[in-house]
C-alpha cells in the first residue's frame, strides 16, 4: 500500500533546476534509501515530501490525499521528519524536546495523557536517550542531539518517517541501532521509512529499496543489489566504487 507519493516534482532555486520531474512512491512496510551526490537535491526533496516547501510543479499525496504545505494537524500525526540539521535552539530538557513530537496528537486544551507519556518514554528508550532525559538539550554532543531529535520524530508514532541522514554523526554502535530501529519501524509496525544515506554499505544492508537522485532526476529505483552497480556509481559519484562481500554482506570499496 502506497502511503506517500510524489508526482512529477519540479523545483528551481536561484534560477537553477534542482528537481526535474521526480516521482516517488513510498509503501507501507519498507525502508527506502535515498542516495545521490552532494547537492543532488535530496534534502530539498525531503522538505517537499514533508510538506515544508512547495514544489514549483507537481504534488505530494499522503494516504491518497493532497499533503497541505505546511502540513495540517492530521497530516502531522501521520508524517514525521528528521531534518539534516540537528539544531535545538531552546534550552529545554531532553524529555521536553521529545514530547514535542506528541503535539500533533494533542488539542490546544488537551494536556498529555498516558498514551503520550508512553510514546515519549518508548521513543527515548528506542533512540537510546532515556538516560539523558533531564539534560538541557542545547548542552548535548552532536550524536546525542541527533538521537534526541530522532526520538522526537519517533514519539509521533508516524505512518511515514522521513529521515535525512539519520545515522550521520553517530558512532558505529548507534548507527547500527538506529538503522535496525528504522527497519523495525517498517517491518514490525508497517510504517514507510525514507532515509537519506551517504553510506552505501548501510543502504545495501538496511534498505529494502534504493532510489538514486542525480541531476535532478531519479536515476534508478529498485533493490539495492540491482541499483548499486559500478557503472551507475561511477556516473553519479565520479569515482570507482567496487561492490564486494564480507561474511555474506555487501560492502563497497572506493578505489
Ligand atoms: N535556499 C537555497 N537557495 C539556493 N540554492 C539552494 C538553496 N537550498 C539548496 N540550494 C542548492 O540546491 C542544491 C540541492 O541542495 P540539497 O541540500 O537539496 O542537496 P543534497 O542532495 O541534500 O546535498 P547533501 O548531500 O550535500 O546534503 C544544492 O546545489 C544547494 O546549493
Amino acid at each position: 500500500m502506497t502511503l506517500l507519493q510524489a508526482h512529477d516534482i519540479h523545483l528551481a532555486l536561484d534560477g537553477r533546476t534542482i528537481l526535474d520531474g521526480v516521482s516517488l512512491a513510498l509503501r507501507a512496510g519498507e525502508v527506502c534509501g535515498l542516495i545521490g551526490p552532494n547537492g543532488a537535491g535530496k534534502s530539498s526533496l525531503m522538505r517537499i515530501l514533508a510538506g515544508l516547501r512547495p514544489p514549483d510543479r507537481g504534488g505530494v499525496t499522503l494516504g491518497g490525499q493532497p499533503l497541505p504545505c505546511p502540513p495540517d494537524r492530521a497530516s502531522a500525526r501521520r508524517l514525521a521528519y528528521l531534518a539534516q540539521e540537528r539544531d535545538i535552539h531552546w534550552p529545554l530538557t531532553v524529555a521536553h524536546v521529545v514530547a514535542l513530537g506528541r503535539l500533533p496528537h494533542q488539542g490546544p486544551f488537551r494536556a498529555d495523557g498516558d498514551a503520550d507519556r508512553d510514546a515519549v518514554e518508548r521513543a527515548m528508550v528506542d533512540a537510546d536517550c532515556a538516560h539523558l532525559r533531564d539534560r538541557v538539550a542545547t548542552t548535548l554532543s552532536g550524536g546525542e542531539r541527533a538521537r534526541v531529535l530522532l526520538a522526537r520524530a519517533l514519539a509521533t508514532a508516524p505512518d511515514v518517517l522521513l529521515a535525512d541522514e539519520p545515522a550521520a554523526s553517530l558512532d558505529p554502535l548507534h548507527q547500527v541501532q538506529v538503522m535496525s530501529l528504522l527497519r523495525r519501524l517498517a517491518h514490525g509496525k508497517g510504517s514507510a521509512v525514507l532515509a537519506v544515506l551517504h553510506d552505501l554499505n548501510a543502504a545495501a544492508q538496511w534498505c529494502d529499496r534504493v532510489v538514486v537522485l542525480y541531476d535532478g532526476r531519479v536515476a534508478a529505483d529498485g533493490a539495492a543489489q540491482a541499483v548499486l552497480e559500478p557503472g551507475l556509481l561511477r556516473t553519479i559519484y565520479g569515482v570507482d566504487i567496487i561492490p564486494g562481500s564480507v561474511g555474506g554482506r555487501p560492502v563497497f570499496v572506493t578505489r
